[in-house]
């Protein structure tokens, strides 16, 4: 007799910048999420699926936990919360980098009644071996019910306990998705994903903070997509950085985002980036909703 299918939810949690995205992406071997050295990077709750014979994984990575400041940051609070209430499995991601309080805090707020793994990141930063064991041994002291992992998400270091404890907790039943989906996200969220990547890789600090990129139209033609995209910034000044002088930064910012958006679709593509000021946007539920941010 064969075993029965699994399929359920996890959800992974942790601090902005654990290396969530970054984990995400490994354990799927797609580029599903993106990841950037900046925090916050995650503004929507992303399903990633694995679909794998006899089982069926739905991830999801949220929004890094944070003070609700504006009302952007409220509806990611909000996301979290619904994620909470879903999940078969729960993994908790630490910077191993980081004081053992960053977690503890975050643990204490989630208040988690599933299965938990603790994945201690970015063990590669800790070169003493018997360091790193220390620093184990203290986590699992710390949070004796957890299964507690040092790995490494950007090295793909050992992830192979991971899969199989979730598997562990999962409970029978059929998949719910269908086995080609990669993710309940439309191409369209994910290209503006990449564009927003892309403000990432060449703006600093303020510009990526302010800006929201809304996909306007998506055409697949015969021979290639044409794709316009409005970047909504909150001031003129922004506008003006982004375009850059004689349009050279805007110009290279499409080039760019063209490349890794022909990447993921797998198509030629043509891009067109238009930029636009609107002052509130994140603080104005209206905008929120507009731009996709519910
Ligand atoms: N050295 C090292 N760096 C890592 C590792 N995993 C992730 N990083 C880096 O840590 C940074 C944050 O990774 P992300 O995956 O974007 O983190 P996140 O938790 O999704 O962050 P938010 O989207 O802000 O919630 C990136 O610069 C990654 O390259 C790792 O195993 N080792």
């Amino acid at each position: 007799m064969s075993t029965p299918h699994k399929a359920g939810f996890v959800n992974i949690f942790g601090a902005p910048n654990a290396g969530k995205s970054t984990l995400l992406n490994a354990l799927l071997g797609e580029y599903l999420v993106i990841t950037s050295p900046k925090v916050q990077t995650t503004r929507h709750r992303i399903l990633g699926i694995l679909t794998e014979p006899g089982y069926q994984i739905v991830f999801s990575d949220t929004p890094g936990i944070i003070e609700p400041k504006y009302a952007l940051h409220r509806k990611m609070m909000m996301q979290v919360k619904s994620a909470l209430e879903d999940a078969d499995v729960a993994v908790l991601m630490h910077d191993i980098t980081q004081p053992m309080e960053e977690i503890e805090h975050i643990d204490a707020e989630l208040k988690l009644k599933v299965p938990v793994v603790l994945l201690l990141n970015k063990a590669d930063l800790i070169k003493d071996t018997a360091e790193l064991q220390r620093i184990k041994d203290a986590f699992q002291q710390r949070f004796p019910n957890y299964l507690v992992e040092t790995i490494s998400a950007a090295g793909k270091k050992n992830l192979e306990k991971i899969i199989p404890f979730i598997l562990e907790h999962l409970p029978e039943a059929p998949p719910f998705y269908p086995e080609d989906s990669m993710s309940d996200r439309s191409t369209r969220f994910f290209v503006s994903e990449l564009i927003r990547e892309q403000i990432y890789h060449l703006f600093k600090e303020e510009i990526p903070y302010h800006a929201a990129v809304l996909i306007r139209s998506y055409e697949e033609k015969t021979t290639l997509d044409v794709i316009k995209a409005d970047i909504i910034v909150t001031r003129e000044t922004q506008k003006v950085i982004l375009i850059g002088k004689g349009g050279t930064l805007i110009k290279k910012l499409g080039i760019e985002a063209r490349k890794k958006i022909e990447e993921f679709v797998g198509r030629k593509v043509h891009l067109e980036l238009f930029v636009k000021v609107r002052p509130k946007w994140r603080d104005t539920d209206t905008y929120l909703s507009e731009y996709g941010y519910n």
